[in-house]
């Protein structure tokens, strides 16, 4: 069987620890010759870094693996690139919430203003790195899901309109399937479902029983509508999470055609969302007190310890797990199917070609093939071709520098929806972002 070279873009990531442990775990479906970890953060990084030596030593010693903050050592001969990148970082992230939430809108890490600040850094950061990826890993396939997929996917598009070997993904479809099984109390794998919509906004139309292709979505309805709804591992979730959920319950009643993402609740209900988050105390403030917290302490006492001790096990990571997939699908021309970010051309045939929206995928050493959905109803339409109007226009601030069109985003956005609010809190969000955006003029 062969064996393959991955980079992780992002090495000192909070989601990288899950990454190791699952390489390992899955180590015969998809095994490694090779694992880098590259970082800009130095110190990040070599906390993961000798936790991984650590890891690795006693559960996988065959494997050569090397973290770095060099860019040749980290691309040179990889097969497989991971990029999960959070330009700015986590303490902008908070920013990005808490600065639209203190104007009353919504404050989110891929959603209305936050989402198009976190957009603008991400884009920058993102296309150097692939530059530096082509560079020394011509082939390589690049599998991104740094945030927010959708203006990062889009910006992708337009500045390697060539290249084929550049994925973009969520895990978020994923999770919510997941969902679904633990609701239906059957395993994820035997649920087939149709999704269609752009990257956090969309939409499952059916949800079918793999074995005798009944469609489940009537009677997943009814649970949510008698039990609410959880994440498959509710149990490990933090409060907000179990509260993003629990929307999806409200989003049924309000819209029953379609089992939606959980992060419709945003574009759906930017006011009574901007009510109800606390503008002192975001996500990004739960993550950096929480998981963060969690896996650098993790690493620190594993290090001390020159040992893992207990501190493996076999409970599997969803998110890296996924990605994983991903990569084995291509890998070995698997052609099994996941939901992926592409191009539009005709899979949502009432959506512009040229809009990156997220579609059921047949996945192979070939790349995507998209699976039609035909026309989607003018209610989904009307929203979608709004968004995707949005991260369009952020896509051409970036590219033309041009302050005009990131106001016309921020104008359009459904969780800002007024001129005079776009301009202030754009302004705003300029000021905070100085040295990590383009310069707008
Ligand atoms: N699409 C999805 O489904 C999905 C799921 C989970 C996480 N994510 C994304 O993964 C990323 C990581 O999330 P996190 O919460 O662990 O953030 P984090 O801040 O803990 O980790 C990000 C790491 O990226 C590094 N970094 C920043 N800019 C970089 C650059 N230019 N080159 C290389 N490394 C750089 C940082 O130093 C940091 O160590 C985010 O973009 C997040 O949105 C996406
Ligand atoms: O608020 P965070 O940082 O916990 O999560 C934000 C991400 O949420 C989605 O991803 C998963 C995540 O990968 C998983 O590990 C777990 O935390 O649940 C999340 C939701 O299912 C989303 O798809 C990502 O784009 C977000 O960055
Ligand atoms: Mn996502």
């Amino acid at each position: 069987m062969r064996k393959f070279s991955v980079c992780i873009v992002g090495g000192g990531s909070t989601f990288t620890l899950g990454f190791l442990k699952s390489f390992v775990r899955m180590r015969e479906q998809f095994p490694l010759k090779k694992l880098v970890l590259f970082d800009i953060d130095k110190e990040r990084q070599d906390i993961i870094g000798k936790f991984g030596e650590i890891l690795f030593n006693e559960k996988f010693p065959e494997l050569e693996f090397v973290y770095t903050t060099d860019v040749k050592e980290a691309y040179e001969g990889m097969d497989f690139v991971f990029m999960q990148m959070r330009a700015g970082g986590l303490p902008m992230r908070a920013k990005d919430e808490h600065i639209p939430l203190s104007m009353g809108m919504v404050g989110q890490e891929t959603c209305g203003a936050g989402g198009m600040a976190y957009g603008l850094r991400s884009v920058v950061d993102m296309i150097k790195a692939v530059h530096d990826i082509r560079e020394f890993a011509p082939a390589a396939w690049i599998l991104n899901y740094s945030n927010p997929a959708a203006i990062v996917a889009e910006a992708l598009r337009r500045e390697f309109p060539n290249d084929k070997r550049i994925l973009n993904i969520c895990d978020q479809p994923e999770n919510v399937v997941r969902s679904c099984s633990r609701l239906l109390g059957v395993d994820w794998e035997t649920l087939d479902p149709v999704y269609f919509g752009l990257n956090h906004y969309g939409w499952f139309t059916h949800i079918y029983d793999i074995n005798t292709g009944e469609d489940l979505l009537p009677k997943i309805k009814d649970l949510i509508s008698q039990n609410g709804f959880l994440p498959q591992d509710a149990e490990q979730r933090d409060p907000s999470w179990l509260d993003t959920y629990g929307m999806v319950e409200t989003l049924m009643k309000d819209y029953p055609e379609f089992l939606p993402n959980t992060y419709n609740q945003y574009y759906l209900y930017p006011e009574y969302k901007a009510s109800h988050l606390n503008p002192d105390f975001t996500r990004a403030d739960e993550v950096m007190a929480g998981r963060e917290k969690r896996v650098f302490t993790e690493c620190k006492e594993v290090i001390a310890a020159g040992t893992l001790g207990d501190k493996f096990d076999d409970i599997s990571d969803a998110h890296a797990e996924m990605m994983i997939n991903v990569a084995e699908a291509i890998a070995y021309n698997k052609n099994n199917r996941h939901i992926l970010i592409v191009e539009n051309n005709g899979a949502i045939n009432n959506m512009q070609d040229d809009a990156m929206v997220e579609v059921v995928c047949e996945l192979g050493t070939n790349g995507p093939r998209p699976m039609r959905v035909g026309n989607i109803p003018q209610f989904n339409l009307g929203l979608l071709v709004n968004q995707v109007s949005c991260e369009k226009l952020i896509a051409d601030a970036y590219f033309e520098k041009s302050y005009q069109k990131a106001l016309e985003a921020f104008t359009l956005n459904r969780m800002i929806n007024d001129g005079k609010k776009a301009r202030k809190i754009l302004d705003a969000l300029i000021e905070a972002n100085k040295g990590m955006w383009p310069d707008l003029k």
